[in-house]
């Protein structure tokens, strides 16, 4: 305080201080006076020295003042004499402004602290006036004293630190809604898992092995496998968890399955978990290391080398989904993680000694894609040129092959190129991939013409833009140009599944570098083909892997060859029911005119009975050993299909959902395709009785889950209804009775009576009621008012008018509620679906309050202003106005 009073004293003489204190702390030293400046400002001389005595009665010290430039000095020997201040003689403001503070002639007399500080302000100014002989002028610069910033600088701490605690508290509240929400949903999606631990049902390839043929009758061969990762730190701390379930085959005569438990939330905030599922040829959980994708589907391909065969693996997926981890490796971490290409190398060399006698050579070249440009990574990332020869082949010109005898110098030179790999780091990947990389082993006969090739790819990731987090131009020009890449290695593959090479339709590989680069190693006499679709399992990434499943499901739905088995299609046709015969419920519609159904089989696959493949699909666990165990549950997925299949879902593709609300699931409503899974739970609440004969949804509302948000509403919800029945109490007393009876003043100048058709209110605030109750609420209350004199009637009328116009806009209000309310329930009737209905009912009952609540206050202020307006009346008539 005392130093906040000197700085205020200070303030007013303006005497600037310097920067350290005195002895008392709240002096500063050294201060310049600046009386001057202020005086001087006047423009006018000095022509008033008013005396200042020193405190503690010593004698003034001696300073020198100065008048309009010229200075004159005080002795110190003259105790009695007065000290000076300079008044400008032209300034009576100033005067004023000055003399207060030394009207005394003695300022001890002077008890208040301001005089006290005033004093010594004074004193210091002519302390510092003797040290400054030659004060500074026109300077203005009040610097406040270090008390005075630390006390600043404390409070500003404080407020940041009042502001740290506030957020801190605000993420926590979050984190616990957000931990809340993320535990309801494992807990679905473990309920989910369960049942899929009896009921996986699994489909029957058409054929074995790794051939199909196409429609104009060549091999093609592609594999479509999915892997998941596990779940990262960062995604775990972020309240991520696990939506994907994989369900891999446990023998090559089954397709393995991959489930994606999507969370939902309802626009009435229900929390659900739909599930959909997709077929694959091979799902490797989070648990499968590189060696066993690599034994499942990596070494046949290796072996297709040597019969002459070229053989592509790519890995899709988003970004950070683990493909370079499944092609590359990973050198990160405690123990390094081979990639695929090391084990294809290794099993590479091993073979070729075998085949000794056709001294086969091995060459090899590294480049990426990167922007719609070729560079050779074996090459100092030279760029390097794609053409097209007089046959129609591709030939990357400038391209360096590295000739290798051994796998030492192989993996040498692969290291030396990843390490040139155009990487960054985005949001979602630490080492982020930017381009594709393509590394491909050529083997060579001994007259140097190509046998066969392997090229291994490490696609950039998919939705680039939206994940790297970045939205300058140069990534959104990347993450356009490996979308339109992708998409068109996709169209290629899709096209070479239907024509077999581009010579028997069009095989669009010149819409990207990519699937130019790629077009002698897809499109070769006996092309062998997997695709790793690399899945993240978090929730967060739940979108982008549905994305990656469908762009794979793209891929592997075929019309013909390996995997146009299409079981979505065909099982429900053969099994119209379930029945201790029927190994499966899964309904779903045959079309028999659907030319997708017409399955071409591979050479070898002789089992065209259709019938007899679905009869000898299982029920088969994923986690347990017994993996054939079928199970005679056949009423998990009830049956009732009439509507035709979803469009947008593809035919691979199943959905299933899982309602937070258990107790509302009606197995008997389904959406087209989509199968409602009854948890354990629910099917225990269905076997019973019906608990409540009320079938109207708010008497549901009590056998709901409720989370603390919807228990809070609830709480509203009641505390609403019990206020709004309050409330029409009390309109109904303010206005029920006519005011004449009530005032007898009032009754003196005439009668405001005002009719609210209170039952009619009641009712429709007592919802539901029938769907077909569509009268519409008339205005409610009739008001009329009889005023004696003409003034008052005027005025009168005129707030009657409003209140009127008021009134009518409330009713309004009203029944525009009621028709929304009624809507709300005829929804319910006729869906039998759950809708949050306290959520809407305090939307409702909110406003109606507020509605009557605006009305009621204006009932009492028309009252009042007639109160009024009789008071006037009635002083007229007094003759007291
Ligand atoms: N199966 C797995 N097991 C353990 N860690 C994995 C697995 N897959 C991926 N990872 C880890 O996830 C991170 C991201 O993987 P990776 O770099 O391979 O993703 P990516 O799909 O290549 O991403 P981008 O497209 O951005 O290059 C790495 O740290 C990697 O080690």
């Amino acid at each position: 305080m005392r130093a906040l009073k000197t700085r205020q004293n200070t303030d007013e003489t303006n005497v600037s201080n310097s920067s350290h204190d005195d002895s008392e702390g709240y002096y500063d030293s050294g201060p310049t006076i600046n009386n001057e400046v202020n005086l001087n400002k006047s423009g006018g001389s000095t022509s008033l020295l008013r005396p200042v005595r020193g405190r503690m009665g010593l004698p003034p010290p001696s300073a020198i003042f100065k008048t309009n430039g010229k200075s004159s000095e005080l002795s110190s020997e003259e105790p009695n004499k007065p000290e000076a201040l300079i008044i400008p003689s032209s300034s009576a403001s100033n005067k004023e402004e000055v003399t207060p503070r030394f009207k005394s002639s003695d300022p001890l007399a002077n008890s208040n602290s301001g005089s006290k500080n005033a004093l010594s302000n004074g004193r210091k100014e002519i302390g510092q006036a003797q040290k400054s002989p030659i004060p500074t002028r026109n300077k203005v610069n009040v610097n406040p004293s270090k008390t005075a910033l630390a006390i600043d600088k404390m409070k500003q701490e404080r407020e940041e630190r009042r502001k740290r605690f506030a957020e801190a508290r605000v993420q926590k509240q979050q984190q616990q809604g957000e931990s809340f929400e993320v535990a309801k949903y494992v807990e679905m999606i473990n309920e989910i898992r369960s049942e899929l631990d009896t009921k996986i049902v699994r489909s029957r390839r058409k054929s074995i092995g790794n051939c199909g043929t196409s429609a104009a009758g060549k091999d093609v061969s592609i594999q479509v496998c999915v892997r998941k990762r596990p779940l990262s730190g960062k995604e775990s701390n972020s309240y991520a968890f696990d939506i994907a379930t994989s369900a891999p085959s446990k023998n090559r005569s089954t397709l393995s399955k991959v489930y994606i438990h999507e969370p939902k939330c309802r626009l009435d905030l229900t929390k659900t978990i739909e599930t959909q599922w997709f077929d694959f040829d091979e799902v490797f959980d989070e648990n499968s290391t590189n060696m066993q994708i690599y034994r499942a589907v990596g070494k046949p391909l290796v072996e297709k080398l040597f019969e002459g065969g070229n053989s592509t693996l790519f890995a899709y997926g988003q970004t950070g989904s683990g493909k370079t981890h499944t092609i590359f490796g990973s050198s990160g971490g405690q123990s390094p993680v081979l990639g695929v290409y090391e084990y294809v190398c290794r099993d590479l060399f091993r073979m070729k000694e075998s085949y000794e006698d056709d001294e086969l050579t091995v060459s090899m070249c590294f480049f990426e894609i990167y922007g719609g440009k070729v560079f050779d990574l074996f090459g100092d990332k030279a760029s390097v040129n794609i053409l097209e020869d007089g046959n129609g082949n591709v030939q990357v010109v400038g391209l360096n092959e590295i000739c290798v005898a051994s796998l030492d110098e192989m993996l040498k030179c692969i290291e030396r190129g990843n390490q040139s790999r155009t990487t960054a780091s985005t949001e979602a990947n630490a080492t982020s991939s930017r381009s594709h990389a393509i590394f491909q082993i050529i083997i060579h006969n001994s007259d140097h013409s190509t046998l066969s090739k392997f090229s291994l790819i490490d696609l950039a990731g998919s939705e680039r833009s939206s994940e790297s987090g970045s939205t300058s131009k140069q990534s959104q020009f990347e993450g356009a140009e490996i979308n339109k890449s992708l998409l068109a290695l996709k169209e290629c593959i899709r096209a070479l599944s239907i024509y077999g090479d581009s010579k028997n339709g069009h095989v669009p590989f010149r819409a990207s570098k990519l699937t130019q680069v790629l077009r002698d190693a897809l499109t070769g006499p006996r092309s062998n083909t997997v695709v790793i679709a690399n899945i993240s399992p978090s929730s967060l990434s739940c979108e982008h892997t549905l994305n990656t499943l469908r762009y794979a499901g793209r891929v592997k739905d075929l019309k013909s060859g390996t995997m146009a088995y299409n079981p979505g299609k065909k099982i429900n046709k053969q099994y119209p029911g379930p029945g201790p015969e029927t190994p499966t419920s899964i309904s779903e519609e045959h079309d028999e005119n659907s030319d997708e159904d017409q399955i071409t089989l591979s050479s070898g696959d002789t089992d065209s009975d259709e019938f007899s493949n679905v009869k000898e699909e299982e029920l088969v666990t994923p986690n347990s050993a017994d993996a054939t165990n079928t199970s005679p549950s056949m009423e998990v997925f009830p049956q009732r299909q009439t509507s035709p299949p979803k469009p947008e879902l593809y035919d691979s593709e199943k959905v299933y959902r899982l309602s937070f609300k258990q107790n509302q699931i009606n197995p008997d409503h389904q959406t087209p395709n989509v199968k409602t899974f009854l948890s354990p739970k629910t099917v225990s609440l269905r076997g019973q009785e019906a608990p409540s004969p009320d079938n109207s949804p708010l008497a549901n509302l009590s056998r709901r889950v409720h989370t603390p948000a919807e228990q809070i509403r609830e709480a509203n919800v009641e505390k609403g209804s019990t206020q709004i029945d309050e409330d029409i109490k009390e309109i109904t007393a303010i206005s029920a009775t006519p005011i004449s009876k009530t005032d007898k003043t009032l009754r003196s100048v005439g009668s405001t009576n005002i009719t609210p058709s209170t039952t009619h209110l009641r009712n429709k605030l007592r919802k539901p009621t029938k769907s077909n109750d569509a009268t519409p609420m008339t205005p409610a209350y009739a008001v009329s008012v009889e005023s004696p004199t003409p003034s008052m009637n005027t005025e009168l009328q005129e707030s009657l008018d409003r209140l009127l116009k008021q009134q009518a806009y409330a009713m309004e209000s009203v029944n525009r509620l009621s028709d929304q309310e009624r809507k709300m329930f005829e929804e319910i009737n006729r869906t039998e679906e759950f809708i949050d209905y306290p959520n809407k009912l305090e939307e409702i009952l909110t406003e109606k309050i507020a509605v009557l609540t605006a009305f009621k206050d204006l009932v009492a202020g028309f009252k009042q202003k007639s109160r009024q307006a009789v008071a006037w009346e009635n002083l007229r008539n007094a003759g007291l106005e």
